[in-house]
């Protein structure tokens, strides 16, 4: 078999396998040594606050950075030494794209087109991010989300097998944000591994099956979403009037009191509520504003993000 046309190596159960990955830039190390996996059929979020790292990492992933330390796999292959095998099965969405404004849309992506072996129809890959009616218009005079949805037509053209998208819908409206949403769960449907980066937590709860948190280079979380969101205590809140008694407080409740307004986090949400919801009917108390809420990615990103999550060793905190 000639090596051109060999189709990739498909020995790993993975897409994407990262493993004790570094990057610095001089002295400065971006990426200290994290290891994650996306599955064919899944979406694996990236999360981090700015400077965590996650463009550094996809960077070589994406075969524009050579590892400082690691292994980087897609569908088996060194995305640096296999650049032109892995650039057929990869679509790859910059944070920052650098389309020349001269040419229309339709001229943007057909010219691209004429790069790829087996790249969608022209009018297909527009009517996919519903960009039909602006084939003629110029790139320059695309507004910033028509402009997304262009890079993002671009990124899918070739048809890849795994998709990298960096914040794919910063600077989109709520619908066009959902279409792309859409768009990718389509992907996922069909097979594609999809790794992504998001400061939108919500877009991260919608699409992603697990979730890989970055601090200052590190993975210092992952898992499903459930997983994380467990990480993290439940909230009970209510308020009491005044002149109520006070109920009394179950084992293993952390209380916050502020005034009136009460929170107890617990990790046993389902028998406290219970509890105080027995309390409360015993006495004859109303508990106002009430609300329960079990752990959430949020809280656990803030938690990385703040440098309070008990996953958090001293080094990294
Ligand atoms: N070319 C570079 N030269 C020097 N330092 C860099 C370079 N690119 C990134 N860095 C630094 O590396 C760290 C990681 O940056 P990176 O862009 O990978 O983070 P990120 O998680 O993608 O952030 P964001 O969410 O803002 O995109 C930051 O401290 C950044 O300042």
């Amino acid at each position: 078999m000639h090596p051109a046309t060999a189709a990739p190596p498909r020995t790993t159960t993975a897409a994407v396998e990262v493993h004790g990955l570094r990057r610095s830039y001089g002295d400065f190390e971006a990426v200290r040594g994290i290891s994650f996996e996306v599955r064919r059929g899944e979406v694996l979020a990236l999360l981090g606050v700015n400077g965590a790292g996650k463009t550094s990492a996809l960077e070589v992933l994406e075969g524009l950075a050579p590892a400082g330390g690691g292994t980087v796999r897609v569908l088996g292959m060194d995305p640096v030494r296999d650049r032109t095998r892995v650039r057929r099965e990869l679509g790859v969405l910059l944070q920052t794209s650098g389309l020349p404004g001269d040419l229309t849309v339709a001229e943007t992506v057909r010219a691209w087109a004429g790069t790829l072996t087996d790249p969608r129809p022209v009018e297909e890959a527009l009517a996919q991010v519903s960009l039909t009616g602006r084939a003629d218009v110029r790139v320059r005079a695309l507004s910033g989300g028509e402009r997304r949805r262009l890079d993002l037509a671009m990124a899918l053209l070739g048809r890849p097998s795994v998709v990298v998208l960096d914040e794919p819908t910063t600077g989109l409206d709520p619908e066009s944000r959902r279409q792309v949403w859409e768009l990718v769960q389509g992907l996922v449907a069909d097979g594609a591994a999809v790794l992504l980066t998001t400061h939108h937590l919500e877009e991260a709860e919608e699409l992603a099956d697990r979730v890989a948190v970055m601090r200052a280079g590190q993975v210092v979380l992952s898992g499903t979403q459930a997983e994380i969101a467990e990480t993290q205590p439940a909230t009970i809140r209510f308020a009491l009037d005044a002149g109520d008694p006070r109920p009394p407080v179950p084992a293993d409740v952390q209380v916050v009191e502020d005034g009136r307004r009460v929170e107890w986090r617990t990790r046993a949400l389902q028998p406290v509520l219970a509890q105080l919801l027995a309390w409360a009917a015993e006495h004859g108390v109303v508990l106002r504003t009430l609300a329960a809420r079990a752990g959430s990615l949020e809280q656990a990103f803030l938690a990385v993000a703040d440098g309070t999550h008990p996953s958090l060793t001293e080094e990294n905190r």
